[in-house]
């Protein structure tokens, strides 16, 4: 864990050659996401600049040229085609999406995740007196007005870019909570404190843990508005990957078509895969049952060290023995953040998305496979679960999946699968 990330390979630099492959000749502009220091024929650069790609020797590095006309290798995961005002459009219509209630109900009434931002605050209320508390994404100020109840922090700020907060405004007036909860309506990326904040809380996770990246804008305003041995609750965040069965999901899409009232449509099963199996299953409830394995923890990011850039391509490697014998429909994932107590006295706090936890609003993500397959005890599953951040819809991300399947007798049972999802574009 060199970066407060775990599970990802650091990229190698690749020897520049000449015979790159001719697309790759076309020119393009791009911007820098952060500050890159480069070393040796690495190109130094600042967040915000733009830069000529000449080259691509690789997926990780490109040679780049600056504008004053330096060149280098530039790290892909820093670079983004997408300019400024197009990312202001995207920004909008996904804060338009928080103007409205049903969202807002929908998080309030997940009683599990409510209730574990309650424990953890209320734990550690005792060493909130005095403190300066940053509520990153507040919408309707529930987290803020439990600070505020339960702790006797100086002072909270609930930042809300979304409309919702000229209505939260009115919550904390009605809730008796004004001079503790003050709330900013700004994006966090726009704010102004007077102060630096001891605690900044936020619940920004989404489906696949990353998909709306809010973490960002938590790592942008750990950054630049958290006190140095600050907390950040979630303090880490992991995501969980298994093999599964899903019977039930993938025939009700799929053999759905061999026999409609007598009738064979299967040759609309080749359209039905590209419509319904290119996206994760976003609310699927997965039966502990349909575990073809344990799961495993294939990726925890320690939100105190993690770095933006790092959140770009994150490629994971997994591996799983098979327990029983099954249909290998496809995978799931589901997420757990912790809260860490201010003091080692007291108890970390868990959520844990998972489906052998209390049901949440997100529920599980099944990722199906276009064709199922059969795998026996012992057998061992291998594979990659690479995500990797769109670069033009930044709040978007692909899942590249890869396995092989090799027996018990280590013999290749199934040769090297691949395929690619989309969460959302
Ligand atoms: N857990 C998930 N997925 N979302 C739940 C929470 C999302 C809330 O955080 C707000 N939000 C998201 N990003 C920012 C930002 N950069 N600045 C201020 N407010 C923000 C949204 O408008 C929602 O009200």
């Amino acid at each position: 864990m060199e970066n407060g990330i775990s599970g990802s390979t650091h990229p190698v630099i690749d020897t520049h050659n000449d015979d790159v492959d001719t697309r790759d000749a076309l020119e393009e502009i791009v911007y820098a996401l952060s500050d890159f220091k480069g070393l040796g024929t690495q190109l130094t650069f600042s967040q915000g600049s733009c830069l000529k790609v000449l080259s691509r020797p690789n997926e990780h590095w490109w040679w780049a040229e600056r504008e004053d006309g330096c060149q280098g290798y530039a790290p892909v995961n820093h670079l983004t085609t997408l300019t400024r005002n197009r990312q202001y459009g995207q920004d909008m219509e996904y804060f338009d999406s928080y103007s409205h209630l049903k969202i807002h109900h929908e998080m309030l009434d997940d009683k599990a995740r409510t209730l574990a931002y309650q424990t953890a605050i209320r734990q550690n209320a005792h060493l909130l007196t005095d403190k300066v508390i940053l509520d990153v994404g507040c919408g309707t100020g529930i987290l803020s007005m439990m600070c505020a109840r339960y702790g006797r922090p100086k002072q909270v700020y609930a930042v809300e870019a979304s409309d919702i907060a000229e209505y939260t405004k009115d919550v904390i007036h009605s809730n008796k909570m004004s001079d503790t909860v003050t709330v900013l309506h700004s994006k966090v990326e726009e704010v102004q404190l007077e102060e630096s904040v001891d605690v900044i809380i936020s619940e920004w996770m989404g489906t696949i843990l990353l998909f709306e990246m809010m973490v960002e804008s938590v790592l942008l305003a750990r950054d630049r508005l958290l006190k140095d041995g600050g907390t950040l609750w979630p303090s880490t965040a992991s995501l969980f990957l298994v093999p599964c069965s899903a019977q039930k999901q993938y025939g009700s899409k799929m053999e759905f078509w061999k026999d409609q009232y007598g009738f064979d449509l299967s040759d609309l099963i080749e359209i039905a895969k590209e419509e319904f199996l290119q996206k994760p299953v976003h609310n699927h409830i997965l039966d502990p049952a349909d575990c073809l394995s344990e799961a495993s923890r294939i990726l925890n990011i320690d939100m105190r060290s993690v770095r933006r850039e790092d959140l770009e391509q994150i490629d994971l490697d997994f591996e799983f023995t098979v327990q029983k014998s099954g249909t290998l429909h496809g995978f799931c994932t589901w997420f757990q953040v912790d809260f860490e107590g201010l003091d080692q006295s007291i108890h970390t706090v868990y959520l844990n998305t998972g489906p052998e936890h209390e049901l949440t609003h997100w529920k599980q993500n099944l990722f199906l496979l276009d064709s199922p397959l059969s795998v026996d005890k012992d057998d061992v599953i291998t594979g990659q679960f690479n995500l990797h951040r769109n670069p033009e819809w930044r709040r978007h991300l692909r899942v590249l999946l890869r396995f092989r399947v090799m027996s018990s007798s280590n013999n290749l049972k199934v040769p090297d699968r691949e395929k690619l999802f989309y969460v959302w574009r």
